[in-house]
């Protein structure tokens, strides 16, 4: 058998050493819990979904436990086109009449969701679709935004107010991950209403890890991360505290908005940190989860960094 050339040998080395990069981090987060909200223009293709699939039982065969939030805005936009009904969003948010609720209902449950469990369990039987509807899991509140200083009423739109997360639990000690489409049923105090609201994914997601406590919240969108001026390339930021992004929360546009006050909240909870990450890069989440650089944007506890 021939030796193998210099360029094989070095290929094999920086496949070891990348490996042994995910040591430390295997270790430091086995036996945790870790939130990823897959976002619907992330999911530009199969091969991509695929890619997270794999990431996803990569990391629960490491020891962590992934709960995954995902969203479907674009998949939704399209539907509701084709059924022609009207929509648009304000402040980052989809206003929703009840008409695009049943839509929004169908498509994030009915579609994505069944898409991502199938991709996930056809590595084996890992995956069990929810949405916030089972069992109660989420309970939410009608919220309205605010648009240039203006009280803007989304329709059937709801922030979480509350969380069950026993099933979620449940679930992960049964060795399953679980599959979660941001729909909740309204309550007013104690009482469901019996409506259903439309919940922004990054929020659902970010209110699952505060409650899980997970270890990281990581955020798939379809930009390499938090840009400070926007659309400029040159101003991507690669960490920043807590209070940093406070600041810069009022400078922010369109989906970016509830994306950065979600890794906020949940960093703001005790999640040790959030990440937005490239969702169109293949693999990006396990080079965030296992490697020490990590890629995107981190939000960190103020603390960390003091
Ligand atoms: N400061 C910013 N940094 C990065 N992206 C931004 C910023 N401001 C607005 N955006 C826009 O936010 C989009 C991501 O949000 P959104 O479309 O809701 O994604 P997702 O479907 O993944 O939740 C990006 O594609 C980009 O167009
Ligand atoms: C209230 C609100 O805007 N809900 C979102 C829910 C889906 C979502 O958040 O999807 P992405 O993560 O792909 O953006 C919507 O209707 O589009």
């Amino acid at each position: 058998m021939e030796a193998p050339s210099p360029h094989q040998h070095q290929t094999a080395q920086r496949k070891a050493e990348a490996l042994i990069e995910a040591l430390p981090w295997i270790q430091r987060f086995a036996g945790t819990t870790m939130v990823i909200k897959y976002g619907g223009n992330a999911m530009v293709n199969e091969d991509l979904r695929r890619a997270f699939a794999e990431d996803i039982v990569f990391l629960h065969h490491a020891g962590i436990h992934p709960v995954v939030v995902h969203g479907g805005g674009p998949q939704i936009s399209r539907m509701l086109e084709k059924l022609g009904i009207e929509s648009e969003f304000r402040g980052g948010l989809r206003v929703t009449t009840p008409e695009a609720m049943d839509v929004v209902r169908m498509v994030l449950t009915g579609q994505v969701q069944r898409e991502l469990v199938g991709l996930i369990n056809s590595h084996g039987r890992y995956a069990v679709g929810l949405s916030g509807e089972d069992g109660a899991l989420l309970r939410a509140a009608r919220r309205g935004t605010v648009v240039d200083g203006e009280e803007v009423d989304l329709g059937l739109v709801g922030e979480v107010t509350g969380v069950e997360p026993e099933q979620i639990e449940d679930l992960i000690s049964a060795g399953r991950i679980p599959v979660i489409s941001s729909i909740a049923p309204e309550f007013v105090g104690s009482d469901p209403t019996g409506a259903v609201l439309n919940v922004n994914a990054d929020t659902a997601a970010s209110s699952l890890a505060a409650e899980l406590g997970a270890s990281r919240f990581v955020v798939l969108t379809d930009v390499e991360g938090l840009y400070s001026n926007w659309p400029d390339q040159s101003s991507l930021i690669s960490s920043l505290t807590a209070s940093e992004l406070r600041g810069l929360l009022p400078r922010l546009e369109s989906g970016m908005i509830p994306k950065m006050e979600a890794c906020l909240a949940a960093v703001d909870a005790g999640v040790g940190r959030a990440a937005i990450v490239d969702g169109r890069q293949p693999h990006s989440m396990l080079l965030e989860v296992f490697t020490t650089a990590g890629i995107g944007t981190q939000v960190v506890p103020d603390e960390e960094v003091a």
